[in-house]
């Protein structure tokens, strides 16, 4: 074991083995997703904290077992959800109205820890749960930790050396404990004034003052680290993904002369491991490079994936410092270009004085795990693909060539050039009548009539009341529809009993919405396993995967399709369900459509054309989907785009482009929208502040957002906009079981119609409501119905004349 402490207290000597950032946590067949709900269904804490333990330890045993080995080599990652949440409970960052409510903070492994964990991220009866938003540009989402004025960090330093014991006992060399770093927690919580009552922390303070926290907060890290090293850690891993982006509400200068002094500080602490700082999801730049290469650190990875290859100049503070190469992309499963990455990692041996050792860009917790495990895949495709496994694969290929040569590598490289060449020419990666058909686009293919002229059609065809109430469009995807879905995919009931049993759905959940006194009905999604794999299922271009599950949030996971080739559509793929449930009410029912800009944010895309085209190809096989719809008798088109924001690029100078083309592709897709139908769109899981004018260019007739869990922050930056289209703020959060009063929905809906007007506010949720049981379901309808009722008497009798 690597026990010396050297002067500065790290241990020596200080080169990184080969390794990955992290790899997925909720296990190959979903063990920990299954473990969370069966505690949070009211199991016992001790099978959960038994499941965390044996998957840490399969895992850890697993990454060496595909050959990650030496001192520091495996990454160890202690959440039991979420990197960001576990940071703030070891930091002791728990807001104060959880506090208030007895949960303090706590070692996170113990059991009154797994509580705690539970409680921020799902919420109480009482609390608002933490808010959720995406991470970087992927589909993972973390919990956002409050900062409270006053509040104090409570590192839990027994809680961590305990837990790093637990990992290194249960392997063969020292393990890495991977933690976000300092810059990075600041960057990704909130700055908040208080905690609204019962509801999120709401009320920003100057996001600026955040770095005046960081010398605390590092003081908090440093106690952490020397409680590693007290347990014997080598190495830690102090992750920094927010240094590689703009965008912050924080000028970037004080965030580079943080990051120098947070790092000074920390590499400055007596006995602590040594310290790897990885800058992942995009790249570093040479102002980052130059504040960690002079800060002490001993090694820094950079993300090579999305980055260029540095300068020798923009190397030159990390002389010394071992410097991992992420050439090995996280975020994407298709095999690495293996003379791509060879000549970066040649072009960064001659550019760069120190050690280098081969890593990849991301944790790999957003690829399935073994693509060996898809056996139903077309093993023509299979092969182009790589999940966490064969990336490790690709991994220590790489590591073998720069540490002396491999004698494969050649034939490595002729393969995979084989192989590309071999995809290039596939007739299912290049169909001409879609090339074609896309050739052909013009300007007036994304145009539809004045919206004014539009909204007059619409207002005389639906006759509906001022703050029309809906849904966003799934309803609860119940044990019993599951196992309906699962019986079909096994061969156990038949094509007709499975369209009967899903029908049988559609009924219940339309009459439901009749007895509930909703304006606009939708079919309830309950043939969709999901909103993009559904979709790809249908769609040609795209396969989809039998285990490539991935964590989404929470428990909650996902299998991204691929869309590997040119995307058309076959056939019809909803009508026969919405005209179904359109067939058992009088009231309108929504069409329901996954956006082109949705559907490419959260499947693997294709690396061959720009997503531009992509997009567009899908846009095409949508257009054809509303016009069928359409023609069918549909009045409202629903295209959902959650993740418009999601897909912005990170660095601003990115942007304008890419809201060109995606706000371009929706109007492709809902441009044969004649006047008189009501084109709807959804969007929710971020911040929508910075796009508001592509949300407006868009050109929907209606747009539902998520607005509640940021405290109605979107209202007031809409009407700051001059927003005036159809607009539904979400108003209560549908990711916690939480059932929103009257009186909260009232408020909620007042403060709407004050901020945007009577004429154009819609009544509805947050979101979908597939995540949810019946029981809060129908208890949160029944409130939003009231509380409409009650708004709208307010407004046809204001109590100030106006
Ligand atoms: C809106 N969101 C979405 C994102 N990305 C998407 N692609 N889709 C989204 O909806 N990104 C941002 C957010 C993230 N939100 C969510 C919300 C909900 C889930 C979720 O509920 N996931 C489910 C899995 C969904 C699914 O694929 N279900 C399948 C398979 C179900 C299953 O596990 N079946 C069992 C057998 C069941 C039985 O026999 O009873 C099995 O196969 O073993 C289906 O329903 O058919 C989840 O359970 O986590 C994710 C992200
Ligand atoms: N129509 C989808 C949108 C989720 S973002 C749903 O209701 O689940
Ligand atoms: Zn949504």
């Amino acid at each position: 074991m690597n026990t010396i402490p050297s002067p500065s207290g790290a241990p020596r000597p200080a080169t990184l083995p080969t390794t990955v950032l992290g790899y997925p946590r909720i296990g190959p067949d979903r063990e920990m997703k299954k473990a969370l709900e069966a505690y949070w269904g009211g199991g016992d804490p001790a099978a959960l904290s038994a499941a965390l333990s044996s998957q840490r330890e399969r895992t850890l045993q697993h990454l060496q077992g595909l050959g990650l080995r030496g001192d520091g080599a495996v990454p160890a990652d202690g959440a039991a959800i979420d990197q960001v949440l576990d940071a703030a409970v070891l930091l002791g960052v728990v807001p104060a109205r959880f506090r208030a409510a007895g949960l303090r903070p706590v070692d996170p492994d113990s059991h009154d820890g797994l509580a705690l964990v539970s409680a921020l991220a799902r919420g109480t009866e009482e609390l608002a749960p933490l808010e959720l938003t995406k991470w970087f540009d992927t589909n993972y989402h973390y919990y956002v930790p409050e900062l409270e004025p006053g509040a104090r960090f409570a590192p839990q330093g027994e809680a961590v050396a305990r837990r790093y014991r637990a990992f290194a006992d249960a392997s063969a060399d020292l393990p890495r404990l991977t933690l976000l770093g300092p810059v990075s927690f600041l960057l990704l919580a909130k700055v908040t004034t208080g905690a609204l009552e019962g509801g999120a922390a709401h009320g920003r303070t100057d996001p600026r003052s955040r770095l005046d926290l960081l010398p605390d907060l590092c003081q908090a890290y440093a106690t952490l680290l020397q409680q590693l090293r007290a347990a014997g850690a080598s190495w830690v891993q102090l992750e920094e993904p927010a240094l590689a982006s703009d965008g912050w509400d924080v000028p970037r200068e004080p965030i580079i002369a943080g990051t120098a002094a947070a790092y000074r500080q920390l590499a400055a602490v007596s006995d602590r491991p040594n310290l790897f700082v990885p800058v992942s999801y995009g790249a570093a730049g040479a102002e980052v490079l130059e504040a960690l290469g002079g800060s002490g650190v001993e090694a820094v990875g950079i993300d090579l994936e999305r980055g260029e290859v540095p300068t020798a100049a923009e190397l030159a503070p990390l002389r010394g410092i071992t410097l991992a190469a992420g050439v090995v992309g996280g975020r994407n499963i298709w095999r690495t270009d293996a003379t791509h990455a060879v000549r970066q990692l040649d072009e960064l041996r001659e550019r760069h004085r120190g050690p280098i050792t081969v890593s990849t860009a991301t944790s790999l917790q957003h690829v399935p795990h073994d693509v060996a495990r898809e056996r139903a895949l077309d093993p023509e495709i299979a092969c182009w693909l790589a999940f966490a496994d064969q990336k490790i694969t690709e991994v220590l290929s790489l590591a073998s060539h720069l540490h002396g040569g491999s004698p494969e590598l050649e034939s490595w490289c002729r393969e995979d050039a084989d192989r590309r060449a071999r995809r290039a020419q596939h007739p299912r990666v290049h169909v001409a009548a879609v090339r074609d058909r896309l050739a052909a686009v013009h300007a007036g293919d994304r145009r539809r009539g004045p919206s004014a002229v539009r909204r007059e059609a619409q207002q005389a065809a639906l006759q509906l009341p001022p703050l029309p109430t809906t849904t966003i469009g799934s309803f609860p995807q119940t044990a019993q529809i599951r196992r309906l879905r699962a019986a079909h995919r096994r061969g156990e009931l038949g094509q007709e009993g499975y369209v009967d049993g899903i029908r049988e759905q559609i009924a219940q959940c339309v009459a439901h919405q009749e007895q509930l006194g909703l304006d606009v009905l939708v079919h309830g999604e309950a043939e969709r396993n999901d909103m993009v794999q559904y979709f790809a299922e249908l769609l040609e271009g795209f396969v989809t995967t039998t285990h490539g599950w991935v964590q989404s949030y929470g428990s909650r996971c996902l299998r991204p399709p691929v869309l590997f080739g040119d995307v058309h559509r076959p056939q019809a793929m909803t009508v026969e369900w919405t005209r179904f449930a359109a067939s058992l009410t009088s009231r309108p029912v929504k069409g329901m459509l996954t956006g082109p800009v949705t559907i490419l944010a959260w499947s693997f895309v294709r690396d061959d054309q720009p997503l531009s085209e992509t997009s567009d190809q899908i846009a095409l096989a949508l257009r054809d989907e509303v016009d069928d719809l359409q023609r069918s008798g549909t009045q409202i088109i629903q295209v959902d785009e959650p993740a418009l924001r999601e897909l912005l690029p990170l660095r601003e100078a990115d942007r304008p482009e890419y809201l060109r083309w995606s706000v371009d592709s929706f109007r492709l897709a809902t441009g044969s929208a004649g006047a008189e139908t009501q084109i709807h769109t959804h969007l929710c899981y971020s911040e929508f502040e910075t796009v508001i004018e592509a949300i407006d260019a868009l050109d929907a007739d209606v747009t539902t957002v998520e607005a509640s869990r940021s405290g109605f922050e979107v209202v007031s930056a809409l009407a700051r906009h001059g927003f005036s289209r159809g607009i539904g703020p979400g108003v209560w959060d549908i990711h916690s079981p939480r059932v929103p009063s009257v009186d909260e929905l009232t408020e909620r809906l007042r403060l709407a119609v004050s901020v945007l007007g009577a004429a154009t506010v819609w009544s509805n949720p947050d979101c979908g409501l597939k995540t949810r049981g019946w029981p809060e379901t129908t208890a949160s309808l029944e409130n939003l119905v009231r509380a409409t009722a009650a708004v709208r008497a307010e407004i046809a009798a204001p109590a100030v004349p106006v």
